[in-house]
């Protein structure tokens, strides 16, 4: 009998539902991109604008499923049992990150949150995930929640709003341990905003080697080779 990626027929399950809730998103969104089309057609990416916020609210705009079942046999493959994450949304990539924090022997996900609701049915989703024991969800500005953490950080995904991307990765930098990981989702449609991240993280003296995968058309990929 085949088992999912996660090998957790529970989370499984509960990922199937949110990632089916936020196809059903995918209309909305098309026809708000729909303006924008023309500059990722010609490679430039969407521009971020931040009056678009309010719209952002009720929506998942998840990980897609391949870069989540990725992302959780990267976990388990470099056995983190601390990750960080910067845009937990409704918690679907929560989930996988948190399934292979629990399949590793256990640690702590620490994802960050400023849309109070999303917060709420996060942690109900989790939860319904069977997964809540491996996860702490910070509601508020990521800057601010994100402060007081203790190293060593084994993983961090990126994936809150593009502008703040860089800050937020110099915030955490200090605690991220030497062969650690960093994954920025959306590097492809947000190319211009998430410009100085990604040249941040080429520039061999900050430590880190980098690539961009073509999961979701642009996912970097960053592992940190000095202490
Ligand atoms: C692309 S969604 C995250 C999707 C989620 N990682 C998933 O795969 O299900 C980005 C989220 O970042 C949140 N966000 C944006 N700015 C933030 C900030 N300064 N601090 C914390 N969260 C923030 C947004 O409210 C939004 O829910």
């Amino acid at each position: 009998m085949p088992v999912g990626v996660l090998g957790n027929p529970k989370a499984e399950a509960v990922l199937d539902r949110l990632h089916a809730e936020a196809d059903r998103q995918l209309a909305a969104l098309w026809l708000h991109y729909l303006p924008k089309l023309p500059g990722l057609l010609l490679g430039g990416g969407i521009a971020w604008d931040r009056a678009n916020t309010d719209f952002y609210r009720d929506k998942y705009i998840p990980i897609d499923r391949d870069q989540g079942e990725w992302l959780y046999l990267l976990a388990r493959s470099t056995h983190a049992r601390t990750i960080v994450e910067f845009g937990t949304s409704f918690g679907i990539s929560t989930i996988y990150l948190a399934a292979a924090v629990q399949d590793n022997g256990g640690g702590r996900v620490i994802g960050t949150e400023i849309v109070p609701e999303k917060v709420v049915q996060a942690r109900k989703h989790i939860a319904q995930a069977g997964l809540g024991s491996s996860v702490e969800i910070r509601e508020g500005d990521a800057l601010v929640t994100l402060q007081n953490l203790n190293p060593a950080i084994d993983m961090v995904l990126m994936d809150g709003w593009v502008h703040l991307a860089l800050d937020v990765l110099k915030l955490l930098d200090p605690l991220i341990r030497k062969g650690g990981i960093v994954v920025a989702d959306n590097v492809g449609t947000f190319k211009a905003a998430l410009r100085p991240y990604v040249e941040f993280l080429r520039d061999p003296v900050n430590g880190y080697r980098s690539t961009t995968l073509n999961l979701k058309g642009g996912t970097e990929f960053s592992v940190k080779i000095r202490p």
